[in-house]
């Protein structure tokens, strides 16, 4: 029988600086959708994902429209305006305006906008993967590269040993009470996994892929496109 709630939350406030494009990028279209609207479907359809959150910055002149374009979203998105400078403080915003909707122990699942490549597939590996954990986690992936530590003038300092190093994804798991209060007392994060360790817990690595990469400079567009077209 099923009991705690899953919930997804998007951060999509940001304006997509590195892309550089005339819309914050997370409008921009791919493979025939915006690449929003890829990370919305990929929850909405999810059997695991009870609902979803959307924050947007308080001046988004886009998501009206696209969420007017997609019917099958409807009654399963709910949008908040509540975008911070950070995304760190998006989250935490979206977070904090949940309050009287969620239970401390519903688990909530955080997934940047700008990772169109996750699937439904990915979504339940995650689930299933930390249903009985106490912490909670996040998709991440093994680094495969040889790693090397820079100087400050560009030349190679170390060599780093690559066993063990994990580079991080979303979504990222973590239940609703303790989420919000590592990130309500954590200095600046990049993601939730680094302000649940600084509460000195361990959240758990469970393989993600490469497709679910984050879209951040322009070259990024025509790989997503390419990942997306063999799905869609
Ligand atoms: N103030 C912010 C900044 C970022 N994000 C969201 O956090 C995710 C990951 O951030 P990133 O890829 O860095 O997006 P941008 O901040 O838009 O990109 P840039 O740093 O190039 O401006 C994105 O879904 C982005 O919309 C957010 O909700 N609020
Ligand atoms: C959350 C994240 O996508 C995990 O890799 C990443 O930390 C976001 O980083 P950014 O600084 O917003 O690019």
């Amino acid at each position: 029988m099923k009991t705690d709630r899953h919930v997804a939350l998007i951060p999509a406030a940001g304006v997509g600086a590195r892309m550089g494009a005339s819309c914050p990028k997370q409008y921009l279209p791919l493979a025939g959708k915006p690449m929003l609207a890829h990370v919305l479907l990929a929850f909405a359809s999810s059997a695991e994902i009870d609902h979803v959150y959307l924050v947007v910055s308080a001046e988004d002149g886009f998501i009206d429209g696209m969420m007017a374009d997609w019917p099958a979203l409807a009654g399963r998105v709910s949008v908040l305006r509540q975008g911070g400078d950070t995304r760190h403080q998006s989250v935490l915003n979206g977070l904090n305006a949940l309050q009287d909707q969620l239970a401390e122990t519903d688990w909530v699942l955080v997934h940047d906008a700008a990772r169109p490549g996750l699937d439904t597939g990915l979504i339940s590996r995650l689930v299933a993967a930390l249903r009985d954990d106490p912490v909670g986690g996040l998709l991440a992936l093994p680094v495969v590269d040889t790693l090397k530590r820079a100087t400050v003038d560009g030349r190679v300092g170390a060599t780093v040993p690559r066993e063990a190093m994990w580079s991080a994804q979303t979504p990222q798991m973590f239940r609703y009470g303790l989420l919000r209060k590592a990130l309500s007392e954590a200095a600046a994060v990049t993601d939730e996994a680094s302000a649940i360790e600084a509460l000195g817990l361990q959240p758990r690595l469970v393989e993600g892929s490469p497709r679910n990469f984050k879209v951040t400079l322009p070259h990024d567009i025509a790989l997503a496109e390419l990942h997306l077209k063999e799905t869609t």
